[in-house]
Order: C-alpha cells, then sequence, then structure tokens
C-alpha cells in the first residue's frame, strides 16, 4: 500500500482536497523530490516544514505547475495538476504567495489586488479597450472586492501607497490578498513570516486562521516552528526530497527522525517545536 493510500485511509475520503503521489522531480543529478505523497484534506492548515533545502518550494513549483515532476500524480478536486499550465492554477482554485515578495512594485496596493482579481472577471481585452458599461461596472466590482481585501488583511489604509512603499510586513499581507482576490479554494503560503517581527507574526497567525475559518485551505511552507506547529493542524516534514514524517504537530515534534534532521541526534523534543 502506498503512502498516499494509507493518507486517504487515515483521513475522511468527503473531505480530501488534494492528493499528490509518488512526486518526483530531478534537477540534473540532484533529486529535489523523491516519490513524496501527501494528502490535504478541506479545512486543514496544512504545514510544509524541513531543513533548508529539502524541496519544499520544489514541491509548491510542482503543485502550481511552475515545474514539471518527472514522475507522479496530483489530483486536486477532479483536476490533475500536473497536466495544467500556470495560469490554469489559479482558475482551478490554488492561489499562491512567493517566498521572496512577487508584487508589482510601482503600482499602489489596490491596484495590485485587482490584478489578481482579473482571472474572475468577464471583460476581454476588447471590453477593456472600449470600456463599454458592462466593463465599467465589472471594473467598479473589482475595485469594491479589492477594497475588501485590503480590509481583510489589515492594509485598507494603504490602499493608494505604491506597494514597494509598504513596510515589510504589509508587503506580505498584500500578497495574501492578491491571492485570495482569485477566490481560492486552497491557498498556498511560501514562509509568510519570513523577516516579520514578533507581534507582525501574532497577526499573520491570526489572518490565517481567520482565512481558514472563512473557509479557505491552507498549504503552508514555514520555517518559525512555534507558528507552524501552533496553527497547523497537520504537518509534512521533507529532507533531501522525501517524506520524513507526516501528522499531527504533537505527533511529528516527537518523532526522532525529525528532531534529528532539524538539530542531530539526540538532542532535546522541546527545541524541535512547542506550541503557541
Ligand atoms: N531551479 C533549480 N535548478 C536547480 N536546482 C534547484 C532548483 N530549484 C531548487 N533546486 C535545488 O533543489 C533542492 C531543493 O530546493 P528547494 O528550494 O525546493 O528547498 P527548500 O526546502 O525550499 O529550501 P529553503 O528552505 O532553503 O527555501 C536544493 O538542493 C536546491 O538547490
Amino acid at each position: 500500500m502506498t503512502q498516499a493510500n494509507i493518507n486517504q485511509d487515515a483521513r475522511s475520503m468527503p473531505d480530501l482536497l488534494l492528493v499528490a503521489s509518488k512526486l518526483s522531480k530531478r534537477f540534473g543529478g540532484l533529486q529535489a523530490l523523491s516519490d513524496v505523497s501527501f494528502s490535504i484534506c478541506k479545512g486543514d492548515i496544512y504545514g510544509l516544514i524541513g531543513p533548508n533545502g529539502a524541496g519544499k518550494t520544489t514541491l509548491f513549483n510542482v503543485l502550481t505547475s511552475l515545474y514539471v515532476p518527472e514522475s507522479g500524480t496530483c489530483n486536486f478536486m477532479g483536476h490533475q495538476l500536473t497536466r495544467l499550465k500556470p495560469h490554469e492554477i489559479a482558475i482551478v482554485g490554488i492561489a499562491r504567495t512567493f517566498q521572496n515578495i512577487r508584487l508589482f512594485g510601482s503600482l499602489s496596493a489596490i491596484e495590485n489586488v485587482m490584478i489578481g482579481r482579473h482571472i474572475r472577471t468577464r471583460a476581454g481585452v476588447w471590453g477593456a479597450i472600449t470600456r463599454n458599461k458592462s466593463t465599467r461596472s465589472e471594473e467598479a466590482a473589482v475595485e469594491q472586492r479589492a477594497h475588501e481585501l485590503l480590509e481583510y488583511v489589515g492594509i485598507a489604509h494603504r490602499a493608494n501607497d505604491v506597494a514597494s512603499s509598504l513596510p515589510y510586513g504589509d508587503q506580505r499581507r498584500l500578497e495574501i490578498a492578491r491571492a485570495l482576490a482569485t477566490d481560492p479554494t486552497l491557498l498556498a503560503l511560501d514562509e509568510p513570516a519570513a523577516g516579520m517581527n514578533a507581534s507582525e507574526t501574532v497577526v499573520l497567525r491570526r489572518l490565517i486562521e481567520k482565512i481558514r475559518n472563512d473557509g479557505v485551505t491552507v498549504l503552508l511552507i514555514e520555517h518559525d516552528m512555534k507558528l507552524v506547529m501552533g496553527l497547523c493542524n497537520r504537518v509534512l516534514v521533507l529532507e533531501y526530497g522525501k517524506v520524513l514524517a507526516e501528522g499531527r504537530p504533537a505527533e511529528v515534534q516527537r518523532n526522532p527522525k525529525v528532531i534529528e534532521a532539524y538539530l542531530g541526534a539526540g538532542s532535546a523534543e522541546v527545541a524541535v517545536g512547542v506550541s503557541a
């Protein structure tokens, strides 16, 4: 029985949102992912952790079709993700943020969110050129929704500021607002707390919980172990591109293999992470 089968059996079938099975990705001679299998259920805040170079971002890139894996499948609500083009990922309901923030720096915060909303609008290029009545009303709705999303992530007062002028933490929240503008079913966040101070991280944690409580499933790469262990209900640990452990945070942080991977053999379990 494969690991994916085990995960499916252990967790309620109707709730499965994403099932990855034996995903492998190679860069030249480097095996970045080897037979990675896991599943995400609706309502999860699913953590993806592992030491530097473990393959976390590569896995994100495979899930969001930026990379084509050599082998393996990934089913998301009936869609085979490995067959989709990157722009189709948002259409099927997955949005992501990037480890290195990717905003349109010279555009305002609200314009950045409006761009994210564009995939859910009907107006084509012709509509944008002619700016007919229906296009104008659609644009007004897009702007309204973008305002709501800026408010939702707590930076509505920055709506007209140029994105590159925002403090780092606000830029991260703007990226989340832009991702949410696509109305995702699954939101994938690549190190959202990177560069944040302790109080910004607390605010971020509340935001991620709110997002999940409002019906969006979350996949999270994060190095902040306290955040991961306190926030996620399920954690996948990668090491050298392989699954080292998968399970509830309490199980994972007690797992001797995980402790060894992070800290070396014989280290105390407490150092792997504690619930916040
Ligand atoms: N485009 C690429 N070309 C060649 N090698 C790559 C590429 N992307 C990643 N790698 C290599 O694949 C391995 C996994 O990298 P990846 O960025 O997925 O790890 P990570 O777990 O996200 O690490 P970090 O926590 O440092 O971001 C590393 O050895 C990395 O150097």
